[in-house]
């Protein structure tokens, strides 16, 4: 397999992962990686600074100051061009360097230790041994390397980014070979164990350049024995120690708050608990716990589920199915070729006391130590995507896995809680009862960066508030109550809520409500079925010496309120603006009978400026309050019959009279139109008019739901627009009035209200 710069298993995790592998990684007798040659710089005494990739005027140099190489066979060294025949350049006639270099080295040389099944306890050393230019016919028969040192136990050969055919690296050992090829643009390292014979087949065309090392593997003296808890300790030390970076570029992300570690077997949520973890897991767990222990962190156990999204490969063929009769494509054949993307989120977790629960946290890349990748498992469920452009063939496969959820027992407030479990606050809450009010002040402090992301359930709503109380620490308190939603308010809240709201004033309690209302601006059914918990709300707010909290409620309720109405009546087709009007009713009745006697003189004044607007609003309102007719809802009913008194007042429209009542939105266009509109004689008019001008006038005419018929003629340049004026004009006055009489009947029988509103009198 070849492996690119950037994904070598050379962080903490990766060797963690390796280490819990265990005996099963048998490491590979060579091995191969693919680095980027930009950071890299090549210079030759003689020849001065060489430019990658290297072409052949600068082989040519090279050629020019090397010589014959040497083969060295027992004791002796010759030159026989029937065994090697390439050119040879010393260590000390090259220097290496360039920005990143070293640590480029290093961390290839991380990487071949653990690809080639060394212990993690070793330290690979590359130690230049020559450099070699072969031109066209030049090759290396198979050999083995001279170990010229104790510690050498393998050859590193880097070759350098040239156009050339031929010139093979072929490395083999125990019967089994691998081909390796260089690179037109990138550095390709490959190293191999010193008993692999291996060759270099001839070079067909232009120059194959590589740069030859030995490799030493030195013990170092301070670490454990691989595989030993202490080790594996040392890892996790070293990896929440290790600011993490993303997996494609070198972006910071910080300090790793946990690390994942996934199991092999399956589990449900009633049979994961540590002592009965299967087979390999068992084992696996008992090392991590051993070493969490030692590293000072926790460990618990979850439940993941991990969707991988692979660039696959299919032998794509049609099969015949006799059931269906028909030609399928089958496409259950396919090879993963490369992780295109992944993704794992935890949705359970086991606790101490009361065995688990729900939690919701993505996990990302940087926090995951998978010693069995989840594509050497069986998925739950696959989708193969077939060709999808950039991506070639797709599948995703799903897979459900348990894991091992570790972080340092000082951060564990915060990893516990960034899952969204309801135990961060219970835990703030018991921390305030033990009069450690500091250090939940401190604890809740933590929960900043993340806690409106992760965004608390709704229940815990109650909690948080006697949190917040219980602080004294004014900032955090809103911080803590900031994500939940006005919905999450309930009755049984006004007592915590009235004393959060006396302890941080007014101005604070303003903009935590505020935030309530902003998270969610929408007319949804849950906020209608808020709403409705209004008046009940505010009477225990009042009852707990918190007016002005109600008072917010009820004022932040009529802004939200007021947009809809405003919305409803302006803009959209009139025809939804009816059930739209109808379904306001409710929530306004409620809101009237929640607000105290001035914001009602508000509601109602902006109701009655509204007038014919509102009106099926405020009758709707007025029958969802018929059944407990309360609270100073009378008023509307005495403006509606007002209103409605004054509709069936309304003389009927001579029959000669064709003017309708509009204002457009004042453009030119809209002149024209009402010129038209407000004639009594004109029925009709046909109207020149480009296509996008035609579009506004249909859309004004639309929207005030004119009695006018527009229809456009597609004859000529530019077509007409046809206005006809229709009988609507005449009869819907008639049914609004006698809607209206139906309205004023049963408000008069309902609300016993009507002919006098001087003598308005509650019917029973
Ligand atoms: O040039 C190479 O790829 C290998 C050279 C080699 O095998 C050697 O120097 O021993
Ligand atoms: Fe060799």
């Amino acid at each position: 397999m070849t492996i690119k710069w950037g994904l070598m298993a050379t962080t903490a995790r990766e060797r963690l992962a390796r280490l819990l592998r265990g005996s099963e990684s048998a490491g590979a007798f060579s091995a191969e990686l693919i680095a980027p040659s930009h950071l890299f710089e090549l210079e030759v005494s003689g020849v001065g600074p060489v430019s990658l990739p290297i072409r052949a005027p600068a082989a040519r140099k090279l050629i020019s100051v090397a010589r014959p190489a040497m083969f060295g066979r027992g004791e002796e060294t010759l030159t026989d061009t029937g065994v090697r025949d390439t050119w040879e350049l010393t260590p000390d006639q090259v220097s290496l360097g360039g920005s990143g270099w070293a640590a480029l080295l290093e961390g290839a040389l991380e990487h071949f230790r653990d690809a080639l099944g060394l212990a993690g306890a070793v330290r690979l050393v590359a130690e230049p041994h020559s450099m070699l230019v072969y031109g066209k016919g030049q090759f290396f028969l198979p050999h083995q390397d001279s170990e010229k040192h104790d510690a050498m136990v393998g050859t590193l050969v880097v070759s350098l980014p040239s156009t050339h055919t031929g010139g093979e690296l072929v490395v083999e050992h125990a019967g089994e070979s691998r081909t390796y090829r260089a690179s037109k643009s990138e550095l390709a390292m490959v190293a191999f164990y010193s008993d692999c014979r291996h060759e270099v087949t001839p070079v067909r065309s232009g120059y194959r350049v590589t740069l030859t090392f030995n490799l030493l593997a030195v013990t170092e003296a301070s670490t454990e024995e691989p595989g030993s808890v202490a080790e594996l300790a040392q890892c996790l030390t070293e990896h929440f120690g290790t600011p993490a970076t993303s997996r494609y570029g070198g972006r910071d992300l910080g300090l790793p708050n946990r690390l994942v570690f996934l199991l092999d077997h399956e589990y449900t949520q009633r049979g994961l608990g540590w002592s009965r973890l299967k087979g390999v897991d068992a084992e696996r767990a008992a090392l991590v716990r051993a070493a969490a222990e030692e590293a000072g962190c926790e460990a618990v156990l979850a439940l993941a589920e991990v969707r991988e999204t692979w660039d696959a490969d299919s032998d794509d063929g049609t099969y015949y199915d006799e059931v269906t009769d028909d030609y399928e494509e089958v496409t259950e054949d396919y090879e993963l070729r490369s992780l295109i993307d992944d993704e794992i989120t935890l949705g359970w977790w086991t606790n101490q006391d009361d065995g688990g629960e729900s939690i919701s946290l993505y996990v990302p890349d940087h926090e995951v130590c998978a010693p069995t990748a989840s594509a050497d498992l069986k998925p739950y469920q696959s989708e193969y995507e077939g060709y999808m452009g950039n991506y070639g063939n797709t599948v995703d496969r799903w897979y459900r896995r348990a894991a091992i959820v570790v972080w340092p027992r000082e951060r564990a407030f915060a990893a516990r809680a960034e899952a969204g479990s309801g135990w961060a606050l219970h835990e703030l809450r018991d921390r305030i009862e033990r009069d450690d009010v500091a250090g939940a002040r401190g604890a809740a402090e933590s929960l900043a960066p993340f806690w409106k992301t992760t965004g608390p359930q709704p229940e815990l709503l109650g909690v948080a508030l006697a949190v917040a109380g219980g602080l004294d620490a004014a900032e955090t308190a809103a911080m803590l109550l900031e994500p939940f939603g006005i919905e999450a308010l309930a009755r049984d809240h006004a007592e915590a809520l009235a004393e959060v709201a006396g302890r941080y004033g007014e101005e604070w309690t303003a903009d935590v409500i505020g935030g309530w209302f902003g998270a969610r601006h929408n007319l949804g059914p849950d906020r209608d079925g808020w709403i409705e918990t209004l008046p009940g709300l505010c009477e225990a707010l009042r009852a707990a010496g918190a007016p002005e909290v109600a008072r917010l409620l009820t004022g932040r309720t009529w802004y939200w309120a007021d947009l809809q109405l405003r919305s409803c009546i302006v803009s959209g087709r009139a025809d939804k603006r009816r059930p739209q009007l109808q379904r306001l009713g409710s929530p306004l009745a409620r809101l009237f009978e929640a607000a105290e006697e001035a914001q009602r003189d508000e509601i109602r004044a902006a109701l009655r400026e509204r007038g014919d607007k509102v009106l099926v609003c405020v009758m709707s309102a007025l029958r969802s309050a018929n059944e407990r007719r309360s609270a100073g809802l009378e008023v509307l009913a005495q403006d509606c019959a007002a209103l409605l008194d004054t509709i069936i007042a309304r003389p009927a429209r001579a029959e000669d009279d064709w003017s309708i009542d509009w204002t457009g939105c004042g453009c030119e266009l809209c002149g024209t139109l009402g010129d038209f509109l407000h004639s009594r004689s004109q029925r009709g008019f046909e109207w020149p008019l480009a296509a996008e001008k035609r579009r506004h006038v249909h859309s004004r005419i639309d929207s005030a739901d004119l009695p006018v018929r527009h229809q456009t003629r597609r004859q000529g340049r530019p077509y007409t627009l046809v206005l006809t004026k229709t009988k609507a004009l005449f009869t819907r006055p008639e049914e609004e009035r006698q809607q209206a009489v139906a309205d004023l009947a049963w408000l008069r029988s309902s609300w016993g209200v009507g002919e006098d509103n001087a003598s308005f009198t509650p019917h029973r």
